[in-house]
């Protein structure tokens, strides 16, 4: 297969999959995103026989919006254009979850700094503000009081780029210092790991340790219906343990799983290449 790989970094993740990908002896055009145009009415050269392309742009405008382009285009691509929308902003993230049936934390969405407060009230202390666009645990922060509230909205609706201006508030859910991420390719998992921490943001882009997680009948059909609920793809779906059950707090649409790959005994990017040639096979003209 003729795989387009859209990047803006090449990250370890990226290397893993091209080496998988080559070893394979796939074809593979690495498209970076930021030296293309996009036209509305006519493709790049650089999509040219693509069977199938991979968005694994960091940005999440870009990736938003390059898969609408190759959907334009009639370009297949790992994950769709819908799919990127859901999982690029956690209010859809959390609505379709929601919308599915799909445990996740109680959440609520205000647009003034009064409304938030009251938001926050309710839930109590702590509970956690986090913008609605963002990875990595940015400028998520847990609220332990009325006062480290109020200095959080107003820093947000002075400083915050207009998105910050709409706040998500979510009630706090005490995880056992760990949460765990599944990646799983159309709702089957591929393997999974736990991230632990001291600090309640456990992620491993944080510095979270990563453990290998043996995955249950019960996250397994979780992280089905989860994924069923942002339309499938390749997907890291993000789960923290509630005690006598699991809440799903996120699924991310461009994942990565170097860390993942790092401590499970399975080969990761081989399983991604293996569902990659069955999708390019699906997607191929009769
Ligand atoms: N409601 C919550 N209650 C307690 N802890 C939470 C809650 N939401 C998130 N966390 C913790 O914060 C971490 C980051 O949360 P989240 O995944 O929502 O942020 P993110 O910036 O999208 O991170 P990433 O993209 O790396 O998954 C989680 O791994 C979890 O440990």
């Amino acid at each position: 297969m003729h795989v387009g790989l859209l990047y803006s970094r090449i990250r370890r993740d990226e290397k893993l999959l091209l080496s998988e990908l080559r070893d394979r002896d796939h074809e593979v055009t690495k498209i970076d995103v930021r030296k293309e145009r996009f036209n509305i009415g006519e493709a790049p050269d650089a999509f040219e026989d693509v069977d199938i392309a991979v968005d694994r742009c960091l940005a999440t405008s870009r990736s938003k919006y390059v898969t609408r382009f190759l959907d334009a285009y009639g370009v297949p691509v790992i994950n769709a254009a819908d799919t990127a929308e859901l999982c690029a902003d956690k209010v859809k993230n959390s609505l379709v979850l929601e919308a599915a049936g799909v445990p996740t934390p109680n959440t609520d969405v205000a647009f003034t700094t009064d409304s938030a407060l009251e938001s926050i009230e309710e839930f109590g202390y702590p509970c956690v503000l986090k913008p609605v666009i963002g990875s990595w645990g940015r400028l998520m922060a847990k609220v332990d009081s009325r006062s480290a509230a109020e200095a959080i909205l107003e820093h947000k609706a002075t400083l915050g780029h207009y998105e910050h201006k709409v706040f998500y508030i979510q009630e706090f859910v005490e995880k056992p210092g760990r949460d765990i991420r599944v990646v799983a390719t159309d709702g089957e998992p591929v393997a999974a790991m736990t991230r632990s921490s001291d600090h309640w943001l456990t992620n491993a882009a944080k510095g979270g340790e990563v453990n290998e997680f043996e995955v249950t009948d019960e996250v397994a059909e979780l992280v089905e219906r989860a994924s069923d609920a942002v339309g499938g793809g390749l997907l890291g779906v993000d789960l923290m343990e509630t005690g006598d059950s699991y809440t799903v707090h996120e699924v991310n649409h461009t994942v990565e799983f170097k860390a993942l790959d790092s401590c499970v005994d399975f080969d990761v990017p081989a399983a991604i290449v293996d569902w990659l040639e069955e999708k390019a096979a699906q997607e191929a003209p009769a």
